[in-house]
């Protein structure tokens, strides 16, 4: 069954898009990786499947139920940098609140845990640190064991070893108690392990939606004489091209076969950061800014 789905969303704030024509189905109880540069419309999709903001056209659904119903609102949490605790309150008493609203929340896992990032139950919110908050946010997120938990950069502030340990966390947590899991992030290459699909979003498209398995043998790097790899190349979805030296290409394409056909080339499978790499980079690069500044210049 699909957890949750997209049709055809457009979301507009005045008259900046942030989703075009967005469709989506991810299937339930698998942890999901979304990518995607700055203001492509991560947050946007996140903040919509949370109800927090209305498609302006479309539909977009948990479990066949509307996003803002309250089956939905009672079995997701969303951690993103605003989520909000009681001022009042200690980090004890939040956690003991979190015990009593959320029917999965087992005090047997969470206490240990907080304990283990050496929290405080007697302090409070106010007394943390930037990236003490960002991770509390995250443990209590993953905590309520909500059906639906979507995690808007839940790593950004947190240390190397604080990561390290979260994600560890986060995917022992999900082998006991499987859920539907959404993470978005900057740092693909740190989360992609933890990862059963990958969304990639670009100026508010979709445009990779693919399980890890499938994406870890379908995009091919090969390098070669121009000559010999532009036949082969033929009608081909190739993703990036350049020619690294006089007369040798590197050309990266999708491929569904044996990558034995090409073993009189240099040819790997992509790594799922570098085809996430290919898939968003900006055409030339900023060597190209340079280049034309200094080809500009005038000195008059
Ligand atoms: N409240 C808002 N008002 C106006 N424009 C907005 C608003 N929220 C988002 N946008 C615009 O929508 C687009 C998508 O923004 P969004 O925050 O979803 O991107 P993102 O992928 O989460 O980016 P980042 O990685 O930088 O956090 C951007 O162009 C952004 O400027």
């Amino acid at each position: 069954m699909n957890a949750i789905s997209f049709e055809n969303v457009n979301k507009s704030f005045h008259r900046q898009s942030a989703l075009i024509d967005f469709n989506l189905q991810i299937p339930e109880n698998t942890i999901v990786g979304v990518a995607g540069r700055n203001g492509a419309g991560k947050t946007t999709m996140l903040e919509i499947i949370s109800g927090l903001q209305t498609p302006s056209s479309g539909r977009a659904a948990v479990y066949g139920f509307p996003v803002t119903s309250l089956e939905v609102q009672s079995n997701s949490i969303f951690v993103e940098e605003n989520m909000a605790f009681p001022a009042h309150f200690t980090l004890g008493e939040i956690l003991a609140a979190g015990a009593e609203q959320y029917t999965f929340w087992e005090n047997a896992v969470a206490l240990p845990l907080f304990q283990y990032f050496e929290f405080k139950m007697s302090a409070k919110i106010e007394q943390l640190s930037k990236g003490q908050k960002r991770l509390f946010q995250a443990l209590f997120g993953l905590c309520t064991r909500a059906p639906l938990t979507l995690m808007d950069e839940p790593l950004e502030g947190m240390d190397e070893t604080i990561r390290k340990d979260f994600m560890e966390a986060l995917l022992k947590d999900y082998i006991q108690k499987p859920r539907t899991i959404l993470i978005s992030s900057h740092h693909l290459k740190e989360i992609e392990n933890l990862l059963e699909y990958l969304l990639i979003i670009e100026n508010g498209h979709n445009i990779l939606f693919s399980s890890i398995e499938d994406l870890r043998h379908s995009v091919l790097e090969i390098t070669g004489p121009i000559a010999e790899l532009q036949q082969l190349l033929t009608g081909r979805e190739i993703i990036f091209e350049e020619e690294i030296s006089p007369g040798i290409l590197k050309a990266v394409f999708y491929y569904s076969g044996s990558k034995d056909k090409f073993s009189s080339f240099h040819c790997t499978w992509s790594s799922i950061s570098d085809i996430y790499t290919y898939l968003v980079k900006k055409k030339g690069g900023i060597r190209d800014v340079y280049h034309s500044t200094s080809s500009q210049r005038n000195y008059s």
